[in-house]
C-alpha cells in the first residue's frame, strides 16, 4: 500500500498542477498521503485574503482545501482507487479562528462504506497573534463510486 500511496500522491499532484485550473490557481499541494490520511496545503497569498487588518484568508479557501483533502483521503478505500470516483454530498465547516498564513489540512477517514464515506478534516494556520493553531474543523460526507 505504501507504493500505492506514493504513486497516487504523485498522480494527485500532477493532476492538480496540470489538469485542475482551480486547485492549481490556489497553489494546492499534497504533503503526505497514507492509507487513511492525507495532508494538503495552500500557501498564503494576498489574492486569497479578506480586506481585514491584518489580512486573513477567505474561509472558502479553507473549505475548498478541506473538501478536497477529505475526498482524496477516501480514495484508498475504493475498489479502484485511481479510476473510481468521489463526490461531496455534505460539508460542515466550523471556523474556529481567523487564518493569517499558509493553510494545512489533515484529513482522516472516519468511515468508508460501499457507497458513502465520511472524513474529518482539521485545518491549521498562523493566526493574527502569530501562533499556529487549528482554524477550522470540518466533516465531509462523500458518495463513493467504487470503480
Ligand atoms: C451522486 C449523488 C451524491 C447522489 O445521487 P443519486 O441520485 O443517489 O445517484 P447515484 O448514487 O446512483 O449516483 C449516480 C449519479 O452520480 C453522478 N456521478 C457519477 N460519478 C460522479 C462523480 N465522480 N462526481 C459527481 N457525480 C458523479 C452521475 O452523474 C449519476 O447521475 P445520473 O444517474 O447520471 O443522473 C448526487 O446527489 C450528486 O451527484 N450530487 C452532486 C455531487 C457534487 O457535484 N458535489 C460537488 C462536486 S465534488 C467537488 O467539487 C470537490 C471534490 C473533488 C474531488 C474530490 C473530492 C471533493
Amino acid at each position: 500500500m505504501a507504493e500505492f500511496t506514493d504513486d497516487v500522491k504523485d498522480l494527485i499532484q500532477y493532476h492538480i498542477e496540470e489538469e485542475h485550473g482551480y486547485l492549481s490557481w490556489l497553489g494546492v499541494s499534497v504533503e503526505e498521503f497514507t492509507e487513511e490520511t492525507i495532508t494538503m496545503t495552500v500557501p498564503y497569498d494576498e489574492k486569497l485574503t479578506n480586506t481585514t487588518s491584518p489580512p486573513t484568508m477567505h474561509g472558502g479557501v479553507a473549505a475548498t482545501l478541506a473538501d478536497t483533502a477529505g475526498g482524496i483521503a477516501l480514495r484508498p478505500s475504493l475498489a479502484d482507487p485511481v479510476n473510481g470516483g468521489v463526490a461531496t454530498i455534505n460539508l460542515n465547516v466550523n471556523y474556529l479562528q481567523r487564518a493569517s498564513g499558509d493553510l494545512t489540512a489533515r484529513a482522516e477517514v472516519v468511515r468508508a462504506g460501499n457507497s458513502v464515506g465520511v472524513s474529518e478534516i482539521y485545518v491549521e494556520s498562523e493566526t493574527p497573534d502569530g501562533a499556529v493553531e487549528p482554524v477550522a474543523v470540518v466533516t465531509g460526507a462523500y458518495r463513493l463510486f467504487q470503480d
